[in-house]
């Protein structure tokens, strides 16, 4: 099934609400937080307090991509203030298979991503724990950049990797994602869509329909 997320990231924060109503109302099916802790990423973005005071204006899943090191002190609060999904970084977990744990004991559904450098192979041990993977096709902390070309590769052999071991596992892709670069991680195999700058601005409502009928060329859209 294909879910699109958009990333509030790239939408305008004093009508942050009114920003999700929109991308809600057109169809997304997710919504994409990503928090920057200026450790992990250089940049700092958004934190608990404001996922509480948006949970209330949409129903769709918060999907909160954790840009934190050490993530694991902060996942019941995240829980807690709405998030549905949780996906902390391979590379900012000491004890990766403990802390997806931890996702699941507070009721949330998670999942692990990765750096542009970071092998495929630090899945190995947990693959079959998670709900979804993260193939971080930018080097994370901020958006609008360019869609790094190794990571079509990685995408394709995740795919295959999930399809030979029979896992139900999501591949969600996450930065310079645009109505080009689209095409390429769906015949990848990705099927959870993060876009920020391609969706929010001056349309986003028309950006995300044709972001989901572009997705409904590839298979099955989520409703
Ligand atoms: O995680 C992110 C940055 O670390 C953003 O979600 C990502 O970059 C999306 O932004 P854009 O679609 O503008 O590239």
């Amino acid at each position: 099934m294909y879910i699109l997320s958009p990333s509030i990231l790239a939408a305008d924060f004093k009508e942050l609400g009114k920003e999700i109503q929109t991308v809600d109302k057109a169809g997304a099916q997710y919504i994409h937080i990503d928090v920057m802790d200026g450790e992990f990423v250089p940049s700092i973005s958004l934190g608990m307090p404001v996922i509480s005071s948006v949970r209330g204006t949409t129903k769709k899943v918060f999907d909160v991509h954790l840009m934190v090191d050490r993530p694991e002190r902060y996942i019941q609060e995240f829980v807690k203030c709405g998030a549905d999904i949780i996906t902390v970084h391979a590379e900012a977990c000491t004890h990766l298979d403990r802390v997806i744990q931890q996702i699941h004991d507070a009721g949330a559904r998670a999942g692990v991503a990765l750096n542009p450098a970071t092998s495929l192979t630090a899945l190995d041990y947990v693959l079959d724990k998670v709900d979804m993977v993260l193939i971080m096709t930018v080097n994370p902390g901020f958006g609008g950049q360019k869609y790094i070309p190794s990571c079509t590769d990685k995408i394709k052999k995740l795919r295959h990797i999930i399809e030979d071991r029979g896992l139900a596992v999501d591949i969600e892709v996450d930065g310079g994602i645009n109505k080009d670069t689209v095409h390429t991680v769906l015949s990848a195999g990705a099927n959870v869509i993060v876009a920020g700058s391609a969706v929010f601005g001056e349309g986003a409502d028309e950006k995300v329909r044709e972001f989901l009928e572009i997705m409904s060329g590839y298979g099955k859209i989520q409703k």
